[in-house]
């Protein structure tokens, strides 16, 4: 576990283990550490039980099931069990479906996980033009991100409102309603499709009772990136993201304190919502003090980077598009592909050689959605930061899906907030061996113009691709005139590899390069281009003479 995310002496948490099997002797166990409110915090670790005497079979415990209680916190913290713990345990005995039980943990993203069920709510807003996705195809789309989490989506249902209503989101009846689903589906998560509001999030939770967990679209997202970060920075930024998401909606978290004593120690609630936060505060600045240091290495490993004169080609695009198949294709990286949501978190670059010689730097990033949170964004905003150092960003759009038009319009409004409208772009329609008719597709891809077909998984059209992206570099380029002396062979092969040469002319002094060059290039030739200029004063002289 990351120390600086639950610290012993923390009382934020209110920590829930969860073991994932019948525990039996010299059998490695899996306990799961969920945090009680929310679904954002997940920590899971593997041990093995040591049974001092030999228990007969049925008494062994058929799941563990461990509370803050049994560990030595502040007696405030005792106070707070966490509800789901007992949930899990009485759904177990209620059904006497062990078996089934013990088949919903899963592997997801390499983690054992809970297969909760969960119910999706969302609201139509009517009149809304801002929205892309209409609300069935948003609930679709929640559905996959819940499944990508490791939960199972047992119903969804939503209401069209003029706007959600500030204290639950939806309407009372809607609340019955889903209360009603609860108890016949036996749901354990009710997820909503936007992110919901402090109050509500209380509110909801006291109208569907102690046992479901009430989360939003952001706190699910929040934690498959927590699931998916790999790299220290990318954990630190998704902790941070958290923290953030977290400090206004502690205040749910010590009511009960005045619930418990009939409203005697009315108040006490309200100061260790203050403490808490305090706590909270005080962790987001040790974080965003161990993110600086750690993009302090990145950048100098950067800075070592852009001393190499190749272009850097970002791809961009809508989570799934088939970004990082894209790029093993190209550089037989071996980056994580798959069918799920958010499969990239960390970037990653290779360099790209094409069959004419030409290389240029490939880098693959995090992918867009829609309704991404502004917490994410935030704290990935360094991450993003190499897509704005790039000469070219590459769109990756997957034509092959039903919304591909929603989702360029997303990528394009999260890119707007990035500030990288003066870098050229080249837009790719991938997964064209996916479509109905590949034939139209091409058609209309002519007609748009600026706009290349491809199929990362089958190979299809990558030639064509690298030659696009080697046109739109040029855009990047500048013009130079250089006179390499002849001892400067390194240079004038680097300026075929990353550059566009028109044409070489050999001098006595040396080759004469007219070429088209990347920006940083063009400055290290800077000495050369001086050459040219003494040389063709020379000859002027020499003529006039
Ligand atoms: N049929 C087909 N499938 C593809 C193609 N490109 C990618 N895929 C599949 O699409 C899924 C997603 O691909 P990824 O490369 O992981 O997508 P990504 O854009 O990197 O996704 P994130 O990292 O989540 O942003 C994988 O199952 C790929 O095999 C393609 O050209 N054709
Ligand atoms: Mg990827």
């Amino acid at each position: 576990m990351s120390s600086f995310l639950f610290p012993s002496s923390s009382p934020i948490p209110k920590p829930h283990w969860r073991g994932n099997s019948i525990p039996r002797p010299n059998r490695p166990i899996t306990l799961s550490l969920l945090h009680g409110n929310s679904y954002s915090w997940r920590l899971s670790c593997k041990l093995s039980l040591d049974f001092e005497e030999s228990v007969e079979e049925d008494e062994i415990p058929q799941f563990l099931d461990f509370s803050a209680e049994e560990e030595e916190e502040p007696s405030l913290e005792k106070e707070t069990v966490s509800a789901p713990t007992t949930t899990l345990m009485q759904r177990k005995k209620k059904k006497g479906d062990e078996e089934s039980l013990e088949d919903r943990f899963k592997l997801r993203n390499g983690k054992e996980v809970f297969e909760e069920k969960a119910y999706l709510v969302g609201v139509e807003r009517k009149g809304d033009g801002e929205c892309l996705f209409d609300i069935e195809e948003s609930l679709e789309e929640l559905e996959q991100l819940a499944d990508t989490a490791g939960l199972m989506v047992v119903g969804s249902t939503y209401q069209k409102l003029a706007s959600p209503n500030p204290r639950t989101y939806i309407g009372s009846g809607k609340v019955s309603e889903i209360k009603s689903a609860i108890n016949a589906l036996d749901v354990e998560t009710v997820i909503f499709d936007d992110e919901l509001s402090p109050g509500q999030l209380r509110n909801l939770e006291k109208a569907f009772g102690g046992d479901v967990r009430v989360c939003d679209r952001t706190a699910l997202i929040l934690d498959i990136f927590n699931q998916r970060a790999a790299t220290h920075e990318a954990a630190l930024q998704v902790a941070l993201a958290q923290m953030e998401y977290q400090l206004p909606r502690l205040t749910r978290m010590w009511t009960h304190l005045e619930r418990q004593s009939g409203g005697q120690v009315k108040g006490m609630g309200e100061k260790q919502i203050e403490v808490d936060k305090r706590i909270l505060r005080t962790q987001i600045g040790v974080l965003k003090k161990e993110l600086e240091s750690v993009r302090k290495h990145r950048k100098q490993y950067r800075s070592r980077r852009v001393a190499i004169p190749v272009p850097v080609v970002s791809l961009v695009g809508y989570t799934n598009a088939g970004k990082s198949t894209l790029l093993n294709q190209l550089t037989g990286a071996n980056v994580l592909a798959e069918n799920r949501l958010f499969a990239t978190l960390d970037p990653t670059t290779r360099r790209v050689q094409m069959h004419n010689g030409k290389e240029f730097l490939l880098t693959d990033t995090v992918g867009f959605i829609q309704k991404l949170p502004t917490t994410l964004v935030a704290a990935f905003r360094a991450t993003l930061e190499e897509i704005s150092e790039s000469s070219l960003l590459v769109h990756v759009v997957d034509i092959s899906h039903p919304l591909a038009n929603q989702q360029i319009e997303a990528v394009e409004k999260v890119m707007s907030e990035l500030d990288v409208s003066s870098i050229p772009k080249l837009v790719v329609w991938n997964k064209v061996d996916r479509v109905d008719d590949p034939h139209k597709i091409k058609l209309e891809a002519e007609e748009h113009g600026d706009v290349i077909c491809i199929s990362a998984l089958t190979g299809e059209g990558l030639d064509k691709f690298c030659n696009a992206v080697h046109e739109k570099l040029k855009d990047s380029m500048v013009w130079v005139e250089a006179l390499l002396p002849f001892d400067k062979g390194d240079l004038l092969s680097t300026i075929h590899k990353v550059g566009m040469v028109k044409e070489t002319e050999y001098t006595e002094n040396g080759t004469l390069v007219r070429a088209h060059v990347p920006l940083r290039f063009a400055q290290l030739l800077k000495p050369m281009r001086h050459l040219v200029k003494e040389a063709s004063y020379a000859k002027k002289g020499e003529i006039e003479s």
